[in-house]
């Protein structure tokens, strides 16, 4: 079992990372202020495991309520985190009732969310299903709903008290599923990690196979790449935003095509290579270095030409994105293969870069 630490100084907290990590019921126990759980699914990973957990903790004294959601980023709402409040309030759950967050993103970012707010702030879990979860969502604190005008627009910065990241859960997980995690472990290569992109490009084929030990420590590194901005960072007054690269054009793809039709991390591939666009078009990336984060994107089966929503579209989708200050939208932007920064584009690059990123390549 590998594990990775969270420093962020009011609430360090552990990811374990391994086979076997959801039946660490004596790590969960540990850290149970009341032995009184709920957990939060849905009724697609429900029947995969929700049922071993459950009874883990109940024959080690804890009592269970399970809470199951319907599936889908488009149930990421008000009206599906209100199901969450209805199920603990009727079951007269108190504050030191833990939530575990059982799935993927979706589910992390509502229970997360939940528990931020049900009687001021309860004590939660993450056990992330998915390889987007495992490297991404279920760490760093950011939970969120969904609004029409925009992605993840109402939500806290929340920190969970312990990650578990079973691998052995990824063996259910569908292909395009497994893809869209694919393209946050790339993020982080173009983030600021050029060493882990390259291995990244060199371990394609094992990780895509699902080979258990590139993916523990693909797994990892991403980890440990996101816990080290976050807890430099935790509220995004500044460098956390690098954790965005690809996300302002991909949220808009998300909202702007209907929550659910992109996956995220599908939608974050095609932003991602947007930013490429722009950055080749300014100079910053080579023909062959932007052709370098294409085939890897192609390689891991994400889509890397974005779908045409008219470039004025996509500019009233991006003047919602949580990074605009005073009405002028900041990108992540690349300052070379393997450096990103946070800055502005011109009008004239942006629409550069949008036409570019919904051609063929
Ligand atoms: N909070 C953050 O920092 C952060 C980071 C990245 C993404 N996100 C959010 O996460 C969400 C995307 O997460 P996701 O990609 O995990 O999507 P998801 O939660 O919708 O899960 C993807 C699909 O896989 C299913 N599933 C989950 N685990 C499974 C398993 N082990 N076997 C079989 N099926 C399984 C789910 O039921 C779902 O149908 C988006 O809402 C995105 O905005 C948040
Ligand atoms: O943790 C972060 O910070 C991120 O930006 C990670 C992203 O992958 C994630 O999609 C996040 O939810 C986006 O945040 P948002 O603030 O743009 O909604
Ligand atoms: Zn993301």
């Amino acid at each position: 079992m590998r594990t990775v630490k969270v420093e962020i100084d009011h609430a360090p907290y552990d990811i374990l990372i391994g086979k076997g990590a959801l039946g660490r019921i004596a790590q969960i126990k540990a850290l149970l202020p009341q032995p009184r759980v709920a957990i939060v699914t849905n009724a697609t990973v429900a029947p995969l495991y929700l049922s071993a957990l459950q009874s883990q903790l109940e024959e080690g004294g804890v009592n269970v309520l399970p809470i199951i959601l319907p599936d889908g980023e488009q149930y990421k709402t008000w009206e599906t985190l209100n199901l969450i409040f209805d199920a603990l309030l009727t079951a007269r759950c108190e504050r030191k009732t833990t939530l575990i967050a059982l799935g993927g993103g979706v589910i992390g970012d509502m229970t997360g969310f939940a528990a931020a707010v049900y009687q001021r702030g309860v004590p939660f879990i993450q056990i992330p299903t998915t390889l987007l979860a495992q490297v991404d969502s279920s760490v760093g604190g950011k939970t969120a709903i969904n609004h029409p005008l925009g992605k993840n627009m109402v939500g806290a910065f929340y920190q969970p008290k312990l990650v578990l990241a079973d691998l052995a859960a990824l063996d259910t997980l569908p292909k395009r599923e497994f893809s869209a995690g694919m393209a946050e472990v790339i993020k982080y290569g173009l983030i600021d990690d050029l060493e882990f992109f390259e291995w990244l490009e060199a371990n394609i084929d094992g990780l895509m196979a699902r080979d258990e030990a590139a993916l523990a420590y693909a797994i990892e590194r991403s980890c440990q790449n996101k816990a080290r901005i976050v807890a430099a960072d935790e509220k995004e007054t500044g460098q956390r935003a690098l954790l965005n690269l690809g996300h302002t054009f991909g949220h808009a793809i998300e909202a702007g095509m209907g929550y659910g039709v992109w996956l995220h991390g599908e939608a974050v591939a095609a932003g991602m290579v947007m930013a490429a666009h722009a950055a080749r078009i300014q100079g910053a990336l080579s023909d062959s270095e932007l052709a370098r984060i294409v085939g890897l994107l192609q390689k891991a089966g994400l889509p890397v030409v974005a779908p045409d929503l008219g470039a004025d579209r996509y500019l009233e989708l991006m003047a919602q994105d949580k990074k605009v200050d005073a009405g002028r939208i900041k990108f992540v932007l690349i300052e070379k293969l393997g450096q990103s920064y946070i800055g502005e584009l011109s009008d004239e690059v942006v629409r550069d870069a949008l036409a570019a990123g919904c051609r063929a390549h």
